[in-house]
């Protein structure tokens, strides 16, 4: 895929597969096109060359239909904060023929307190809840996550998301989330690439990727100084 905003070019030419059923994690610094590849698949942009294929399926030919099979939770809850809880995931439910039952998602969200407050009224994390509980009215196959733990300050709190998280993962949901962190993207993702300047530098599982760092690599700058050197050698990082 290949997508420029005006003259600039900010996702130069990225191929890549998900699995199903995978945590699949696109990890990468700020500005380095997370966000827009992240658009791309869900639809949300058009690409300006590429074709996306989803679920045996063609994002131009069968869009209607695969915006029924997938859910997304962006990095902005504001389009819904005037109202109430309920009422957010009653109007978003009412968009979708197949629906997964509100009383399963407000209880694995652990939501029934909240039900009858405004969005607005609620702490950064419950809202984080509210958002992927909205992710999940159309009882998605994919889900879309934009930097999932940005925001959670409280680490029970990101704990708890990604206990949700495995918990669809196990009922064979398909995760495509991007993250700035790779502690996170080690700990949870099953497969990882990484952006670069809108370009894929590398896509591995979390599993051969541990075993290939050096110990102690913590930080994306780390990650890329240990990408560039192997590419400088011509090697396979
Ligand atoms: N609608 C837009 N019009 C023009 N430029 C844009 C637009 N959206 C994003 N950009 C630019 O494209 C580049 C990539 O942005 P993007 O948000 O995709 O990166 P990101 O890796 O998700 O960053 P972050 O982690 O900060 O969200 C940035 O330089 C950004 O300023």
């Amino acid at each position: 895929m290949v997508k420029t905003y005006g003259l600039i070019p900010v996702i130069r030419g990225v191929s890549l597969q998900v699995n199903r059923g995978e945590i699949f994690g696109l990890v990468g610094p700020s500005g380095s096109g997370k966000s827009t590849l992240l658009e791309l698949l869900m639809g949300i942009r058009q690409a300006d060359e590429g074709d996306i294929q989803m679920l045996g399926m063609d994002m131009k030919k069968d869009a209607r239909k695969l915006h029924h099979r997938i859910g997304f939770q962006l990095q902005a809850t504001v389009l819904f904060e005037r109202i109430k809880v309920m009422e957010a995931l009653q109007l978003f439910r009412s968009y979708y023929k197949k629906r997964r039952d509100l009383n399963d998602i407000i209880s694995m969200l652990n939501l029934k307190q909240y039900l009858n407050q405004y969005v607005r009224s609620l702490s950064d994390s419950i809202q984080h809840r509210v958002a992927l509980a909205i992710a999940l009215v159309n009882d998605p196959d994919i889900i879309f996550l934009d930097e999932p733990s940005t925001g959670l300050e409280d680490p029970k709190a990101i704990d708890d998301m990604w206990s949700i998280i495995a918990r669809l993962q196990n009922e064979g949901k398909t995760f495509v989330m991007t993250t700035q962190s790779l502690d996170e993207a080690l700990e949870h993702c099953d497969r990882l690439a990484f952006l670069m300047n809108g370009t894929l530098s590398m896509s591995s599982t979390s599993q051969e990727l541990m075993h290939k760092l050096p110990a102690g690599t913590q930080s994306l700058g780390e990650m890329h100084t240990y990408l560039g050197v192997h590419r400088r050698k011509g090697e396979s990082a």
